[in-house]
């Protein structure tokens, strides 16, 4: 059945998907690293695929920017298409010098200077959490390739360029990086008891300003894309 969104069928999207912001980086993920691969949604060029990893049926698709982007493709991928694991592969900025460019962060939990959350009217402040079953996985995974990863709370903001220099403020609360969109994704999971991490490669520092090159970038996002793989298919029959 057919979203405004996604023109997939029921049945074409699998249990488990991977879920970066660039629709063009689900089809390198596609072209990369699955077999068997068939193209299920090119609504808007929110590109969407399901193939085999290592003989087990995985999805991945794009969700553009921002928490009500994701916040649109993940309740429709969990509520019209039944899937229960949801793992967000982005880039990010660190906040912290000991968090650097090429580092895997995983986001334990999600903060937000966002309302994705009043929605739900709740009576105080809501704490955007990763499912620890998939977090516990992707630790593993990349411990076990020796991949430089780090674990802690994030920040999905609402904006990509500010005038005033608040990731001071959060990092002095604990946070790693910043993101756009994990919030969102959290909070759909949950309210409706799925499972949702984020795993992302620091693209920038915003302490130091480094950024990084083309290369590194490619090599970094590969082996978030295989931890996220990993972890996808040990959860799916
Ligand atoms: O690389 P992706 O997954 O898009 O993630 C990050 O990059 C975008 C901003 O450039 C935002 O979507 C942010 O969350
Ligand atoms: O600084 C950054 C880098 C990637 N994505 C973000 O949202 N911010």
């Amino acid at each position: 059945m057919a979203t405004p969104h996604n023109q997939a069928e029921t049945g074409e999207i699998a249990e488990s998907i991977l879920l970066p912001g660039d629709p063009l980086r689900a089809k390198f993920i596609a072209e990369n690293f699955l077999e068997d691969v068939e193209e299920f949604n090119s609504v808007r060029n929110m590109l969407g695929f399901t193939g085999n990893y290592q003989g087990k049926r995985v999805s991945v698709m794009g969700t553009g920017m921002g928490c009500p982007s994701i916040g649109i493709y993940s309740y429709e991928l969990i509520h019209f298409y039944g899937v229960k694991n949801l793992i967000r592969v982005g880039s990010c900025g660190s906040v912290q010098e000991h968090v650097r460019v090429g580092d895997i962060v995983m986001a334990m939990g999600a903060s937000t200077d966002g309302g994705y959350a009043h929605q739900y009217k709740l009576p105080g402040t809501y704490s955007a959490t990763a499912s620890y079953e998939l977090l516990a996985r992707a630790v593993q995974s990349a411990s076990e390739h020796g991949f430089s990863h780090v674990e802690g709370n994030i920040l999905s903001s609402d904006l990509f360029y500010t005038e005033t220099p608040e990731w001071k403020e959060w990092a002095k609360m604990g946070i790693l990086s910043i993101e756009m969109e994990s919030y969102a994704l959290y909070c759909n999971a949950n309210r409706a008891g799925v499972r949702a991490l984020g795993i992302f490669t620091v693209s920038d520092s915003i302490v130091t300003g480094e950024s990084l090159p083309a290369k590194e970038r490619q090599v970094g996002f590969t082996n978030m894309m295989q931890v996220a793989l990993e972890t996808a298919v040990s959860f799916t029959e």
